[in-house]
């Protein structure tokens, strides 16, 4: 049986964008164009060159589609996927890949994604749970708070027992600029309900992650 969303379900998004009323950005996308050639200009570079001059086009095209994740709702991808289920045990799924960008500097944040939960009479269509992370992480982000906003809509999606979500990330702003450290990862986590106030269920969780599985 599938359940129907409430209209009217939001889910926590703590930063408001200009497109959260679901209105077109105030800027054309020739004028974002003309400000890529401003950029390359600053750079020394010829924008009108024959190896650049659609690079300004490209690349806002490309931004677009890193940035994709301001244009999707959960409640458009979950697409009713919420089902009643009497299950009560732990449902992980692990190494989702995730590419994000951060909002200091827009570089690519690279890494994966665990998320679990303990279901209170409702479970998630699998996919679902990939395609949240998909789309908080298609937009600028700090890895904190990109991590906070998974299990916040998995959360206010099924209310369930408790959920963990753990990020582990390479930032591009660490390795390939600034203080230039590669093989650095950071690791998030945002344990809610029962994985926050019991220590051997949040144990579970991190050894089921741990596990190294059979098949790749
Ligand atoms: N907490 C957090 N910090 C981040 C994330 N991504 C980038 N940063 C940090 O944001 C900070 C911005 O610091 P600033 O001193 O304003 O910028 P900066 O001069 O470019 O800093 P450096 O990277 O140290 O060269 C840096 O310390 C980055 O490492 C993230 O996801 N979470
Ligand atoms: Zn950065």
């Amino acid at each position: 049986m599938t359940l129907s969303i409430p209209a009217n379900l939001t889910v926590s998004n703590s930063v408001p964008s200009s497109l959260d009323n679901g209105s077109q950005p105030p800027v054309s996308e020739a004028e974002m164009i003309q400000a890529v050639r401003t950029l390359l200009i600053g750079l020394g570079e010829d924008p009108d060159r024959e190896g650049l001059v659609d690079t300004p086009k490209r690349m806002v095209k490309a931004l677009k589609f890193l940035t994709q994740g301001y244009q999707q709702s959960v409640d458009e991808l979950l697409n009713g996927a919420v089902f009643t289920e009497d299950v009560n045990e732990m449902v992980l799924v692990r190494d989702i890949d995730i590419f994000s960008s951060c909002e200091h500097h827009i570089l690519p944040i690279i890494g994966r994604v665990h998320v679990a939960y303990i279901p209170n009479g409702k479970v998630i269509g699998l996919s679902k749970i990939a395609r949240i992370c998909e789309m908080y992480g298609r937009r600028l982000q700090v890895q904190e708070r990109l991590t906070a906003q998974i299990a916040d809509a998995i959360e206010g999606l099924l209310k369930p027992q408790g959920v963990a979500v753990v990020v582990e990330a390479t930032h591009m702003c660490m390795v390939m600029r600034g203080v230039q450290k590669p093989g650095s990862w950071t690791v998030t986590s945002a344990m809610r309900g029962i994985f926050s106030e019991d220590a051997r269920t949040r144990q579970e969780f991190m050894s089921l992650v741990r596990h190294n599985p059979q098949f790749h």
